[in-house]
């Protein structure tokens, strides 16, 4: 090769995020790519440059500059990313996901620097196909589109919700074992009603007011047609969109192509796993439950109609659908969601619906206060996104009738949670059963270490992606999904339920995101949905999910 072309290669190889090694090329490889004067001398092994690394991460105070500290490593040297991830598991989760991405999102025009997914808008309407040919995205396995309607608890973010699609995509390398290259983070910048970021200096996105319905649904349409054919392998992950279209969207698009929705379904099979795990300590069957659920968006609805789908799966038929939804008072902005109250309920909410509170009675549950105090619930799960709502009087109300409360404060980020759970075991004198959508501490009551797990949809949406994109099921219907929840709720064993746990550890999210992707391809086999061969025998199975997973290191030769 001559010199001039050497050095290209070289520049090429070091510019690229995939293939850079940064202080790991060793001599010989530096000499080959003619880059030898473009690193410093010392050559590091890939535990080296982590280790490194790691002090420089842990060198910053505040969790925002740690996360651009991550992103600017991510488009450098990918593989270092996640190696560093991997070997940080707790302390890089909270930085690269819930919570500081959702203030990553707040501010992602200020800290923007280099792109990590693709953005999808109007001005390309009926050239989205030719977008995606032309992107450097080749083979890719899974795509999480957001359009940043609902990011997290923190309402309309615009195209700023890129950052909610990135954050999944990195959990989908590190719990799934997706290749980097397979994971595409896309934006659909179908403007903003929030007009203050629209006014915002640095926003990057459109500064529109949102798409009306039928341009919303004609960029999408021609979305997810432009996928089918550009990587007929891929499954989509829907993140984020509001309660205005994420329902409307999965009946859309569920049964035409290999997608699900991230907060309906995936928070609901990770929460009902984890509820009727909590079920099983209290000792009572669910059906003698009263649960109040706050809130009655996307993830509440998904939430309690999974708890109800998984309770009827591991009763074996014993237990009806209808009893379990018996059990729900959803409540939403007005009060107790009931079909007596006088207003046109959302769709959504209206299998939910209480329909044995008289017309008048609608008056005595206005509040989330009212309604714990006429319903005396036994679990309160909280999916609202408004903040600290479960309060002192509350927990402490609660805990008085009821041995063992559960309290799921599910909203995210942290500053959206229902209630801190530190104070929700101290409220509670050490009773209340807990599992938080962003990860909290634990606190010592009465001589006992109180720890809250954390029941967030990073369990099960790495394993339904990467079971799919091993498979290749035409379409993912709900049984799949019920059955990735009942295999998370299987892998808790009683040990580490009787050890406060709800969930197993999140430092094993590869070996479980394996069971659930190996779950989900069975399940997918007995439907004969599946369109790659591949062993029909558990472990067999297993050992191909696992062998089939990528491993942060890098490739022996350049
Ligand atoms: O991203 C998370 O941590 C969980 C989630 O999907 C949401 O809160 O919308
Ligand atoms: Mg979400």
């Amino acid at each position: 090769m001559c010199a001039a072309k050497t050095t290209e290669v070289g520049t090429s190889i070091l510019t690229n995020r995939y293939d850079n090694k940064g202080t790991a090329f060793t001599a010989e490889e530096r000499q080959a790519l003619a880059i030898r004067g473009r690193l410093p001398p010392r050559v590091e092994t890939l535990d080296e440059q982590v280790a490194r690394c790691l002090d420089q991460l842990r060198s910053f105070d505040k969790p925002i500059n740690k996360y651009q500290f991550l992103a600017t490593l991510h488009t450098a040297n990918t593989t270092l990313y996640y190696a560093l991830i991997l070997a940080s598991v707790e302390d890089s989760l909270p930085i690269i996901y819930t919570p500081t991405v959702g203030e990553a999102c707040q501010k992602f025009g200020n800290i923007f620097f280099r792109e990590r997914g693709m953005y999808i808008h109007s001005q390309y309407k009926g050239m989205i196909h030719e977008l995606l040919e032309e992107s450097c995205y080749k083979d890719v396995d899974v795509i999480v589109i957001t359009d940043g309607s609902r990011i997290l608890g923190l309402g309309d973010l615009g195209a700023n919700g890129m950052g909610i699609s990135i954050g999944k995509c990195s959990l989908y390398v590190v719990g799934g074992g997706v290749h980097p290259k397979r994971i595409l983070p896309v934006c659909l910048d179908a403007g903003t009603n929030n007009e203050s970021l629209r006014n915002s200096l640095h926003y990057l996105g459109t500064r529109t007011e949102r798409l009306p319905e039928e341009e919303f649904y004609g960029i999408l349409d021609e979305f997810m047609d432009a996928v089918k054919r550009v990587w007929p392998g891929a499954v989509v992950q829907f993140e984020d969109f509001s309660n205005n279209h994420c329902f409307d969207m999965l009946t859309r698009y569920q049964e035409k192509y290999r997608c699900f929705n991230d907060d309906i379904q995936g928070t609901g099979a990770v929460v009902s796993a984890g509820f009727l795990n909590a079920v099983r300590v209290t000792g009572k069957p669910v059906t003698d439950h009263k649960i109040v659920v706050f809130g009655a968006g996307s993830a509440a609805v998904g939430v309690a109609l999974a708890i109800a789908d998984l309770a009827v799966r591991l009763s074996d038929g014993k237990i009806t659908k209808e009893e379990v939804i018996k059990t729900f008072y959803l409540v939403d902005t007005k009060g107790l969601v009931t079909n007596t109250r006088g207003d046109k309920l959302a769709a959504h909410k209206i299998a939910l619906a209480r329909t044995d509170i008289a017309a008048e009675d609608n008056a005595k549950f206005t509040t989330l206060e009212d309604v714990v105090k006429n319903i005396k619930p036994t679990a309160l799960l909280g999916l609202g996104g408004v903040g600290p709502v479960f309060t002192e009087d509350i927990i402490r109300f609660v805990s008085s009738y009821c041995e063992r409360p559960i309290i799921f404060p599910l909203s995210n980020p942290s500053s959206k949670s229902e209630v801190i759970p530190s104070d929700a075991y101290l409220w509670s004198n050490g009773k209340a059963i807990i599992a938080s959508g962003s990860p909290f501490a634990g606190i010592e009551v009465n001589g006992t270490f109180c720890k809250p797990s954390q029941g967030n949809n990073m369990y099960i949406f790495p394993g339904i992606g990467m079971g799919c994109a091993l498979a290749k099921p035409t379409y993912i219907p709900d049984s799949v999904i019920v059955t990735a929840s009942a295999r998370l709720y299987d892998l808790l064993t009683p040990e580490m339920l009787a050890a406060g746990a709800l969930y197993p550890s999140i430092t094993e999210i590869r070996e479980i995101s394996s069971h659930i992707a190996t779950a989900v391809i069975m399940e997918s086999q007995r439907l004969g949905l599946t369109t790659v061969e591949l062993p029909k025998e558990y472990d067999a199975l297993l050992a191909v999910v696992k062998e089939s997973m990528w491993q942060a290191e890098y490739p022996n030769k350049q």
